[in-house]
């Protein structure tokens, strides 16, 4: 039986940072983000919709969907914010099971399925177990505004945009904190897969 992970946290916690652990241990890793990056692509059908919806003035030059732009409207913006979900999260949600599936069949250890809004989407019934990367508050807004170099204004708008970081964490089967060194996270993530019997 595989093992079906659910990797979440917020915005700058972490996830991407742990997410790439689990190469060491050659379990494969769905990301919900890069697929909502396949899905509007030009030609595919939410890229269509989603010019429909906002305009083409959200395009660049060269067709594709300017994400900065984009992401500029709907993080200040709840209801349009609604839309662009609307749009994106079936098509995310479609791929993200068949290639659960298709990893789940071939009966390896543990898929993990790394989904930023695992709980705002009530998708935890996708998976077996839940992971939640925390990070205090302001070593988020810190991270988020260092990685993004945005303003501490911008990165709170994105920050409140989904559930706050201490409430995923109580609702997870293991937290992960994040706040020390990147190594500290890796032996945590190493104690919890020793625990769910992933590794020996
Ligand atoms: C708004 C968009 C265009 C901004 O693109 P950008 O490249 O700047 O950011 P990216 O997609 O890498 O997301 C970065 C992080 O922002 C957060 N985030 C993204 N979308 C959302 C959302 N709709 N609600 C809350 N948080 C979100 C997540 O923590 C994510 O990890 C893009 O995030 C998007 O299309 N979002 C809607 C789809 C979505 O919900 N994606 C997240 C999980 S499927
Ligand atoms: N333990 C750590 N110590 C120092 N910096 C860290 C640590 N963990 C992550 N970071 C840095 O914090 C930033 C946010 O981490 P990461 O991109 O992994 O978060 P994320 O949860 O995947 O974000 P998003 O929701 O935007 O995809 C990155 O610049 C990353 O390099």
């Amino acid at each position: 039986m595989t093992l079906v992970i659910g990797l979440t946290g917020s915005i700058a916690s972490g996830k991407s940072t742990v997410s790439l652990m689990f190469d060491d241990y050659n379990i494969p890793v769905i990301d919900a983000d890069k697929l909502s990056r396949e899905v509007v692509k030009p030609g595919e059908k939410a890229y269509q919709e989603i010019v429909t919806e906002f305009g083409e003035t959200i395009l660049r030059e060269d067709g594709a969907i300017d994400r900065k732009k984009l992401g500029s409207i709907v993080f200040q913006d709840e209801e349009k914010r609604k839309v662009l979900n609307d749009i994106v999260h079936p098509a995310v949600r479609q791929r993200m099971i068949e290639q659960r599936d298709y990893y789940c069949k071939q009966d390896i250890p543990a898929v993990v399925l790394d989904i930023p809004l695992l709980f705002e989407s009530k998708l935890t019934h996708f998976v077996d177990k839940t992971i939640v990367v925390y990070v205090d508050e302001g070593v988020q807004l810190n991270r988020l505004v260092e990685r993004d170099d945005s303003s501490r204004e911008e990165a709170l708008q994105r920050i409140k945009a989904q559930l706050p970081v201490k409430e995923k964490a109580e609702m997870a089967n293991e937290v992960i904190d994040n706040n020390g060194s990147i190594q500290e996270s890796y032996q945590q993530l190493n104690a919890i897969l020793k625990k769910w019997k992933v590794i020996g």
